[in-house]
């Protein structure tokens, strides 16, 4: 496993200044300071009410700056992986705002695709291609997505990229999400790489250990603010 530190201070927080002077630090799994969070719970309902309180904590001046932070790393990693079909997701439950990088992706003519829920295969997701002149509809989970329509639909093979929404995550790379088991379905389709799955996610969702099932597929890369994770 590599992992590229970002600059940071201490607390997670972006580094404003133009300053040169390289402060690095390694985000320490989430400190379990909730006092209704029981830390021998390692459920994995327990882990995601409490990553979820967590992450929606953060100030909304707090997730502007780290999204714009890690929206920079993320196009980096999609310029240097010649990505031009990317799937990402429409931001809901205090994740790691994708907007910034959705108007930089338009800008460069990177072709995009939200997750829609699949209407008639319970527990699958569609992704469809999501323009500036989208019509946009709510899910059942009140998240945007495109109005589903067969021909901008794209196999989950022709993508080069998806980056992945998930609640949690470890140094392995093991993650969880919302506990549908839709993204286990979609990464069950990925076959040596194609497409390369990136996990996005703030620091503080990270913890010491997911607890993992046999369906789980770890993720080979995680970009957060502060580091990019390679597995
Ligand atoms: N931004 C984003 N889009 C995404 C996902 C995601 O994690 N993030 N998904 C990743 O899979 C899929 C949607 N999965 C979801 C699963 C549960 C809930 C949710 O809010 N559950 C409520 C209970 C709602 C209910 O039962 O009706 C909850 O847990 O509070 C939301 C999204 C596809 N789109
Ligand atoms: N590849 C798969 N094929 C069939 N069922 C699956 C698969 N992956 C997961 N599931 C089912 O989905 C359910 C939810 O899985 P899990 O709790 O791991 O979801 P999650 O990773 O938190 O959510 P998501 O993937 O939507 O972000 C599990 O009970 C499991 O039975």
């Amino acid at each position: 496993m590599s992992i590229s530190r970002f600059m940071t201070n201490k607390d997670h927080r972006p580094v404003t200044s133009t300053s040169s002077a390289r402060i690095s630090y390694f985000a320490k799994p989430t400190e379990l300071e909730d006092p209704l969070f029981d830390s021998t719970d390692m459920s994995r309902d327990n882990i995601r009410r409490h990553i979820r309180q967590e992450r929606n904590s953060l100030s909304s001046e707090e997730q502007n700056q780290l999204a714009l932070i890690a929206s920079r790393h993320m196009l980096a990693e999609i310029q240097a992986q010649s990505a031009q079909h990317v799937a990402l997701y429409f931001t809901q439950d205090g994740e790691l705002a994708t907007q910034k990088l959705i108007e930089a992706l338009w800008e460069l003519d990177i072709n995009l695709y939200l997750p829609c829920i699949h209407p008639f295969s319970k527990g699958h997701l569609l992704f469809v291609r999501y323009d500036r002149d989208s019509v946009m509809v709510n899910n059942k989970y009140g998240i945007s997505e495109p109005q589903l329509n067969v021909q901008h639909i794209i196999p989950v093979d022709k993508l080069d990229m998806i980056i992945t929404p998930m609640v949690a995550f470890d140094e392995h790379g093991n993650r969880m999400g919302m506990g549908s088991g839709y993204y286990d379905r979609t990464l069950a389709q990925v076959t040596n790489n194609k497409p390369l799955a990136v996990g996005f996610a703030h620091d503080c969702q990270q913890v010491s250990q997911v607890p993992t099932d046999f369906w789980d597929i770890p993720l080979p890369v995680i970009i957060t603010p502060t580091r990019r994770l390679a597995i």
